[in-house]
């Protein structure tokens, strides 16, 4: 047997393995994704993106498109989640760099619906996130500490809570705590706070990952919170992350993303590893 292809990239430093699997005959367990992405015992990523044709996902959504690329998301501890907002840039930027794409607009189908891209030639993407839409309020709770936020769906779920702090005090090495009956599967909270009149800055938690230096479909959230909160429907908002920054912009229907995608390496997994990681 071969060994695996894979290639390592980040957006804004949210990082990721991408393992290209056409045919979908890759058997990726939930325990190898947690070793792939386990820092010292495997290559280190907050995430996995499994690079598949739509025809080749099994329970795929009914709107994906069969000839199109599937981004096959899971989250560190081998959890599947529904969309990743930084993922989808990297995986954009992987299909035109291995030429399974051409450079410009093409979409991607994701278990939250298609989503159409954009490359440009400064090496960003700007992603068309759907709707971000708010489902309640909430809170979040932190070093005992509780902060009220808008809970927001991106395709996956987050609760954006707007402090006057600097969030670069807070302390998120425990997941914060939050509402399992508006949550029933967990969730991603951001906590944010505004630096100036078009920028934010963002901490996260992420739901099966940990603090991360970046979430791509937190950002939405935080500024579709930020528009909420102000009882505007309409805006846009760079947003500054640990890892970088972004931009997002939010329409009554629609929201953007965009942010730079790096690919960073590529290998080959050792067969012999994989197959021992059961
Ligand atoms: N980092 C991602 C979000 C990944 C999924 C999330 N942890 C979840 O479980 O919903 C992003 O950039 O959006």
């Amino acid at each position: 047997m071969r060994d695996i292809e894979f290639v390592k990239g980040h957006g804004t430093e949210n990082d990721f393995v991408v393992l290209p699997d056409q045919d979908g005959t890759l058997e990726l367990t939930a325990a190898r994704v947690r070793a792939l992405c386990d820092r010292s015992r495997g290559l280190g990523a907050d995430g996995v993106l499994r690079v598949v044709k739509g025809a080749a996902v099994p329970d795929k959504p009914s709107d994906v498109d069969p000839d199109g690329w599937f981004m096959d998301y899971r989250n560190a501890d081998g959890s599947i989640a529904e969309m990743c907002g930084n993922g989808v840039r990297v995986f954009a930027a992987y299909l035109v760099e291995a030429g399974l794409a051409e450079p410009g607009e093409f979409v991607l189908g994701t278990r939250a619906g298609p989503r159409p891209v954009k490359t440009h030639e400064d090496g960003s993407v700007t992603v068309q996130m759907g709707p971000a839409r708010v489902f309640g309020r909430s809170q979040a709770t932190v070093s005992g500490e509780a902060f009220p936020g808008i809970a927001i769906d991106v395709g996956n779920p987050h609760l954006a809570c707007q402090i006057d702090s600097d969030p670069a005090d807070l302390d998120l090495s425990l997941p914060p705590g939050h509402d399992p009956v508006l949550f029933p599967h967990g969730v991603n909270v951001e906590l944010f706070r505004r630096k100036g009149p078009d920028a934010i800055q963002m901490r996260v938690h992420e739901r099966g990952v940990g603090e991360t230096r970046s979430c791509g479909t937190g950002t939405v959230a935080a500024v579709a919170a930020l528009l909420h909160l102000a009882d505007e429907p309409t805006g846009s908002s760079y947003v500054d992350v640990p890892g970088g920054r972004v931009r997002v912009e939010i329409g009554e229907d629609a929201s953007t993303l965009t942010g730079p995608a790096v690919l960073v390496a590529r290998g080959q997994l050792d067969r012999r590893w994989w197959d021992s990681v059961s």
